[in-house]
This record gives C-alpha cells, sequence and structure tokens, in this order.
C-alpha cells in the first residue's frame, strides 16, 4: 500500500529522520509510537506528502510515487487527519465536516455529499452540535468534527483507501478514544489502511495489528505488539521502567508503568 526505503529529512541542519524502512500493507492499522520528538510527526508527514525527503528518496502509494499522483485523484484515495487541525475555522460544524467532500463536487455539493456528511457525524457522535460554530466547540469536540472530516473524505467505493492520524486521541475522553479507535479498525477490516500516531501504548497493543517504535529519528523496533512492547525495548526508548503482563480479558500484551 505504502513504503519507502531510507528516508531521511533534515530541517535546518537538524536530522530529523534517519534512514527509516516502512513498508504496510492493505488492511493493516498501524500504530507509530516513541517519545516527544522521535520524529512521529515527522515521519507521517513525509509519507503523506506534506515534506520532501533529503536524497527524495521515493514514497511509493500503491506502487506509484506518491508525487506523481494526481493531488484530486490522491485526495480520494487517502486523508489526513493532523494533531495541528485548524483551531480557528469560522464555520458551522456540520460545514466544516462537509470541507471532507470538496474533493468531490465543484460549485454546490450534491445530496449525496450530505448523505455522507450526517453518516460521518452519526459515527463520531457529533449530530447533536452540528448547527454549532465550530469555534465554541471544546478540544475533543473539535477533535471529533476533524474525525467525521476525514471519513467524509473517504467516503467512496475506492478499494485501498488511507486514512494517516495523528495523535486522534488527544483531548478525548475515554469512550471516545476507544469508539474512535473502533471506528478506524473497523475502516482497516474493509482492506483500508491507517497509520496512527498515538502515545497510549496500551490503546496501541489493544488495537493496532503492528506497532512502529521510533526513537531519535530511527526505527528501534516493528512487529506486533507482543514483539515490540517488551521491557527493554520500551525502557530503552522512554527512558522510564515497565513491566509487561497480558490484559485479563482480551489477553492483549498491557504495560504497566513505574
Ligand atoms: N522545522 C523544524 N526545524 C527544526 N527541528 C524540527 C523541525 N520540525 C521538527 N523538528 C524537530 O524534529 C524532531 C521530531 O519532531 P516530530 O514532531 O516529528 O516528533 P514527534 O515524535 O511527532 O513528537 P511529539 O510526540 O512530541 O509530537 C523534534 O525534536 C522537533 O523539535
Amino acid at each position: 500500500m505504502i513504503k519507502g526505503h531510507k528516508i531521511s529529512y533534515q530541517s535546518q541542519k537538524v536530522s530529523i529522520l534517519k534512514g527509516v524502512d516502512i513498508n504496510v500493507g492493505y488492511g493493516e492499522f498501524l500504530a507509530i509510537v516513541g517519545p516527544n520528538g522521535a520524529g512521529k510527526s515527522s515521519l507521517l508527514n513525509v509519507l503523506a506528502n506534506e515534506i520532501k525527503t533529503d536524497q527524495k528518496q521515493d514514497i511509493y502509494f500503491k506502487e506509484k510515487i506518491i508525487s506523481r499522483w494526481n493531488l484530486e485523484e490522491l485526495s480520494k484515495h487517502k486523508a489526513k487527519f493532523s494533531q495541528h487541525n485548524a483551531q480557528d475555522i469560522p464555520l458551522l460544524v456540520k460545514d466544516v465536516v462537509l470541507m471532507g467532500r470538496y474533493p468531490y463536487f465543484s460549485s454546490q455539493p450534491a445530496t449525496e455529499d450530505f448523505v455522507v456528511v450526517e453518516k460521518a457525524m452519526q459515527k463520531t457522535d457529533i449530530v447533536h452540535f452540528q448547527e454549532r460554530d465550530y469555534n465554541s466547540l471544546s478540544g475533543g469536540e473539535k477533535q471529533r468534527v476533524h474525525l467525521a472530516r476525514v471519513l467524509a473524505q473517504l467516503d467512496n467505493d475506492i478499494a485501498h483507501r488511507l486514512l494517516f492520524l495523528d495523535e486522534p486521541l488527544n483531548n478525548l475522553d475515554i469512550k471516545h478514544q476507544h469508539k474512535t479507535l473502533e471506528l478506524i479498525k473497523k475502516f482497516t477490516k474493509n482492506n483500508n489502511t491507517a497509520i496512527v500516531v498515538l502515545h497510549d501504548l496500551n490503546l496501541a497493543a489493544s488495537f493496532a495489528d503492528k506497532i512502529l517504535l521510533m526513537e531519535k529519528g530511527e526505527v528501534l523496533a516493528y512487529g506486533l505488539p507482543e514483539e515490540v512492547f517488551t521491557e527493554d525495548k520500551i525502557s530503552r526508548a522512554y527512558g522510564f521502567p515497565c513491566s509487561i503482563c497480558k490484559h485479563p480479558i482480551n489477553e492483549s500484551t498491557m504495560i504497566l508503568f513505574g
């Protein structure tokens, strides 16, 4: 679905990504984890064609170099939810979600676009405040509006769509954290792919198929949650002690810190 080899990226002479290899398949839920400043958002931006790598290492999306895609076409195949989503948008909530449909119409949205927007608002539990000014929402409510917007953007019949999400759980309460991860998981069940930057390692272990653990611009470990989340690797990456056990109910890998 998307792959890159020896991806390197520098900004203002600071080396941010150092030879990262990545290859994410159809239907995969990949969580990118790692301490602050590890390069997670930078990697996501490179993969999403938002920043260029140093030696112009090519990122392949569906076997074609991503920078060679027609941007309008690409926006129907992949969408990105950013941790730096605009905080100030002078629009009603439902119109922010409708922004996700801009690639689909030129002047006026069609009935189909409104149907998709309504569906996305239901999934993200924001229907009840759709008529409010976006700027009046709380941080977590704004996050859910942007999640609805990217879901609306990728609501089409194209096979193998790709969703990038940079810290989508920020500001969300427990219920909405789980609902959001369940939505992402459901999206990947249809052979779509999600690459998600997460800080909560236990949620990453419960929901993701694969984990990419980054440290100082490099990949420290990549694999199944139980392969990556070991005491040694986590303590090394985060400089913080932890113990590993099994979740008593769903048996996923569980990390206890301290
Ligand atoms: N334009 C820039 N100029 C200089 N340094 C930068 C620039 N952009 C990012 N960096 C640095 O690159 C490193 C990686 O940043 P990045 O945002 O990718 O990390 P991250 O793993 O997503 O961190 P966090 O968990 O804190 O969001 C950080 O040390 C950051 O300060």
